[in-house]
């Protein structure tokens, strides 16, 4: 399989469906990857996914996806949105395009959630769509051109 798309969610995520749940939920990360991988097979991609708590277990994984011919990148940067120029490095470091993805809508939040390391590099961002983001984020990412 020639395309390949790699889901990255960062800290605190490995805990929707229990944390807050009237922001984020009630679904959990497994539902959430569970049916993305269906998605995928049915799209016809191969999706990798990865969930890490540390920036730099984060930072390694994207550097892997180079050696791995990764297309496309979903990342929900969870809290490292807001402070993490060693992930927006790595992102671009590897020139793999990507969408950024919020399950809550962030500029209805607290201010600090306003700004992101990844928007202005990102092709598209998707927020506050609850985690039906991730169903549209693999859609647009397996059908869009600038991933072939
Ligand atoms: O952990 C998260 C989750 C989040 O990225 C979201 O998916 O809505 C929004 C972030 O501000 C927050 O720190």
């Amino acid at each position: 399989m020639s395309r390949s798309i790699l889901l990255i969610n960062g800290p605190n995520l490995n805990l929707l469906g229990t944390r807050e749940p009237e922001i984020y939920g009630h679904e959990t990360l497994s539902d959430v990857v569970g049916l993305a991988k269906l998605n995928a097979e049915k799209l016809d991609v191969k999706l990798y996914d990865f969930q890490s708590n540390h920036e730099g277990a984060i930072v390694d994984r994207i550097q892997q996806a180079r050696d791995e011919g990764v297309k496309g990148i979903i990342i929900n940067p969870g809290a490292f949105t807001h402070t993490s120029v060693a992930i927006r490095d790595a992102i671009l470091g590897v020139d793999i395009p990507f969408i950024e993805l919020h399950v809550s809508n962030v500029h209805a939040r607290e201010a600090f959630r306003h700004h992101s390391y990844f928007s202005d590099k990102a092709v598209a961002i998707i927020v506050g769509f609850g985690v039906k983001g991730y169903e549209y984020a693999l859609d647009f990412v397996a059908t869009s051109l600038k991933f072939a």
